[in-house]
């Protein structure tokens, strides 16, 4: 064991932890601890290693292929050849592995922070032990360093829930963690989960060729959604995928193609290989915490205040670890805000959970912002709600789009728009004027959707249309007729 080390800043979690060594924190001395992501316990968080960007550079390979056994409608007649995993694997890896490996060298090196490539644990009052479980930095493999910081922040992320008789089975599973390194496209996989994962995961792999079996316990897919939504992407899903849902497994054992799985409603399910995306918890056993005075929420969250402090004095959290959210964008929101407030004592800084917008990037996409219909009713409010096809759009007639939906919600008295749930191409771009109206309204509240639908120019015949037309459909009271032209002069009357 070392002699302590004393820091300004400790902070555990290479994810977006890592932005908060901003150019003010940098007169001061500053420890990053990390313990890697993924199977190769890669630097630099979820986001970049295992999450976000490897995901999305796989669906866009998928929506690749789809676009080519898609183009006959347009009188294109082009066919799948093949699909090279290994080179697509590659173009993903080959770009993002030196991204983790230059950003852990770059703090390995840098003069004002020091990295423990190792696993943190508290042992006091902002006092910790890391065991050194990485090569790379300057800290020998297997050696425990004890360091303590004025400041500590605490961003550890979350990784991947796996249900018990999967665990119990003792059969080779992957998750996100893994999934994308394989050597091999299996002819057939099992996706356990009916989330956001498994709807990105079985699109790339059915897109790719493969025979995809998805298995969840609840009766909709993505049912955070708004349930017109979640529904219409569910039918669509059945088409595509062996889909079973109200279906959790109850038996996992070797057999069939490679993996077999009992499910609840008396089928069995068989595939090559075995996806689990059934949530993920917070990574906030093993820290230590009870010895910090860190309190955590019974689902595992860190307990934290809107300006990023967790019970102890002194020590803060951010991201998945403690976040309601467990979204990169919010992750990097809550980092901004606690970098500020590392050297702002006196002039705290809030996180910004009023709007927090998703997307999921399936076949087809999705966004959401706000309230759904049945959340803004049982809030109380009097709704007005319009879903707008995109095929009634002239750029949906470009797309031959048959299954596209923008749905707007909002108050019916007021005008003031409370959330929005796409369906269709381009959906994570197409909902961006929502998350803008709802978050950069004025005093009294969200634009209004007359506000949004005629105080601005759209495009023609551009993709968005299809939300103008969505706003143009609300029925609100008179005075906020969503169809009259916008006046400028009387915005803020609004
Ligand atoms: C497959 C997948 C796809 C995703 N796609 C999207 C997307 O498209 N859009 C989106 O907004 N979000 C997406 N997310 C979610 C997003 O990746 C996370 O919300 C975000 O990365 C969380 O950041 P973080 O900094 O809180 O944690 P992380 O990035 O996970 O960083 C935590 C770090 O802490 C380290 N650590 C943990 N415990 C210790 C310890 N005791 N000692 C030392 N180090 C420790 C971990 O090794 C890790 O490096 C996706 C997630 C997954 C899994
Ligand atoms: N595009 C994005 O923003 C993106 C992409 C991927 C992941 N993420 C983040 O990662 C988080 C985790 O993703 P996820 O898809 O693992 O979780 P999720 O919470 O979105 O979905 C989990 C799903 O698994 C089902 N499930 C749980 N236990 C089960 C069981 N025993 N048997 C069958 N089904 C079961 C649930 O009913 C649910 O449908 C997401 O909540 C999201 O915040 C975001």
């Amino acid at each position: 064991m070392s002699d302590s080390t004393h820091y300004d800043l400790v902070i555990i979690g290479s994810g977006s932890g890592n932005s908060l060594v901003t150019p003010e924190l940098e007169s001061g001395r500053t420890a990053v601890v990390d313990r890697g992501v993924g199977s190769t316990d890669a630097f630099g968080g979820t986001c970049l290693n295992v999450g976000c960007i490897p995901t999305k550079m796989f669906v866009y390979a998928a929506d690749v292929a789809r676009t080519v056994v898609d183009a006959g409608r347009f009188g294109v007649d082009a066919t799948l050849d093949g699909v090279r995993w290994r080179d697509i694997r590659d173009r993903v890896f080959g770009r993002i592995d030196p991204i983790s490996e230059g950003g852990r060298d770059y703090r390995v090196e840098a003069d004002h922070t020091e990295a423990y490539l190792g696993h943190a644990r508290f042992v006091g009052d902002r006092e910790l032990e890391v065991e050194i479980t990485q090569p790379g930095g300057h800290h020998e493999v297997g050696s425990v360093q004890r360091i303590t910081g004025d400041q500590v922040v605490i961003a550890t992320g979350s990784r991947p829930r796996i249900p018990q008789p999967v665990l119990d089975s003792g059969v080779p599973f992957h998750t996100s963690d893994s999934i994308m390194r394989i050597e091999e496209l299996p002819g057939s996989i099992v996706v356990v989960g009916g989330g956001v994962i498994a709807a990105e995961f079985a699109h790339v792999f059915s897109a790719l060729g493969v025979r995809v079996t998805v298995v969840t316990r609840t009766e909709r897919l993505l049912r955070v959604m708004d349930q017109e939504i979640s529904q219409a992407f569910t039918d669509l899903a059945r088409g595509r995928w062996h889909l079973h849902t109200g279906a959790r497994p109850t038996a996992v054992r070797r057999g069939g193609e490679g993996v077999e799985l009992d499910l609840a409603d008396g089928t069995t399910v068989s595939g090559e290989l075995l996806l689990v995306a059934t949530g993920r918890v917070p990574n906030s056993e093993d820290l230590g915490l009870e010895a910090a005075g860190v309190r955590v929420h019974g689902d595992g969250r860190i307990e934290v205040d809107e300006h990023g402090r967790t019970t102890a004095p002194g020590v803060w959290t951010l991201g998945d670890v403690s976040s309601e959210y467990q979204l990169k964008h919010v992750a990097n929101q809550e980092a901004r805000v606690v970098a500020h407030n590392l050297t702002h004592p006196g002039d705290l800084r809030s996180f910004d959970h009023r709007y927090v917008p998703s997307a999921v990037f399936s076949d087809p996409q999705l966004a959401m912002v706000g309230l759904t219909e049945d959340q803004a009713r049982a809030k109380g409010y009097e709704v007005t709600a319009k879903t707008q096809r995109y095929g009634d759009v002239a750029y949906g007639w470009a797309m031959e789009d048959s299954t596209g939906l923008f749905k707007v919600v909002a108050d019916r008295r007021t005008g003031h728009l409370l959330g929005a749930h796409v369906m269709g191409p381009h959906a994570s771009s197409l909902i961006q004027p929502v998350i803008q109206a709802l978050s950069l309204g004025g005093p009294t509240g969200p634009l209004t959707a007359a506000q949004l639908a005629r105080g601005q120019y759209w495009i023609h015949p551009a993709l968005a249309e299809v939300l103008e037309n969505a706003l143009l459909g609300l029925e609100v009271a008179p005075h906020h007729d969503v169809t009259a032209d916008y006046d400028p002069e009387g915005a803020a009357d609004a």
